[in-house]
């Protein structure tokens, strides 16, 4: 049984049912803040269940051939939008394994909808993490002006937004992505013993 068909509950030589993570959707969607670890630990998580990762900004970018920071400055962040609301919708409609997404992806109620079917995992973060860790850097050109205030009203309004999708909470303050990892394991395997 592969870890995937683990998690999914059944053997992997049985018919593939309806409606199950990592069968006929993504394992898991990580949802949250710049710097909550979507990217580092969706990685992690996906090694450890042998699964695939993918990352909706890894896509975009391949997609553009530029970096993000490139798109806001060229194309605006309207723009940007629009192609994460693509990208966010397609992978989860093809994609099977652990899918990151961008911490502004669920700003659009259209996406917020769609990840009403899938398994939702919030890594939390609050801002001293947040600020250390994104190095408040222009990489995130959110984060570009004002950082730090930038960051605490980012976390303040989305919050409601990243709980409103979520199945399980992660806080990940003061721990290691490692540790995030093993978190998000059990929460995952205690959601599939739930009946
Ligand atoms: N739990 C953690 N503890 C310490 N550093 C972390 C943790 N998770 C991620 N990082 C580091 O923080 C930075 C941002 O992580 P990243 O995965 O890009 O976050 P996100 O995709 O949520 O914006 C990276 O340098 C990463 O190595
Ligand atoms: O919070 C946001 O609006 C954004 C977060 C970034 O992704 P991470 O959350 O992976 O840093 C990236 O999508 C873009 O810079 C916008
Ligand atoms: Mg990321």
């Amino acid at each position: 049984m592969t870890p995937a068909a683990d998690l999914a509950g059944g053997a992997s030589t049985a018919p593939e049912p309806a409606g199950v993570p990592g069968v006929d959707r993504p394992v898991c969607v990580l949802v949250g803040a710049p710097g909550a670890g979507k990217t580092t630990v969706g990685r992690l998580l996906a090694a450890r269940l042998g699964v695939e990762f993918a990352d909706t900004d890894e896509q975009i970018e391949r997609a553009a051939g530029k970096p993000i920071s490139d798109i806001f400055v060229d194309d605006g962040e309207e723009h940007f939008r629009s192609l994460e609301r693509a990208a966010v919708a397609e992978a989860l409609a093809t994609r099977r394994g652990v899918l990151a997404l961008g911490g502004g992806a669920v700003l659009a109620g259209a996406t917020r909808e769609l990840l009403l079917a899938h398994l939702v995992v919030y890594l939390s973060v609050e801002l001293p993490d947040a600020a250390k860790r994104t190095g408040l850097s222009a990489a995130r050109p959110l984060l570009a002006i004002n950082p730090r205030a930038t960051m605490r009203q980012l976390l303040a309004e989305r919050r409601p937004l990243y709980e409103e999708v979520a199945d399980v909470v992660v806080p990940t303050d003061r721990i290691d992505a490692e540790q995030v990892t093993e978190t998000v394991l059990a929460a995952l395997s205690d959601l599939r013993a739930q009946p």
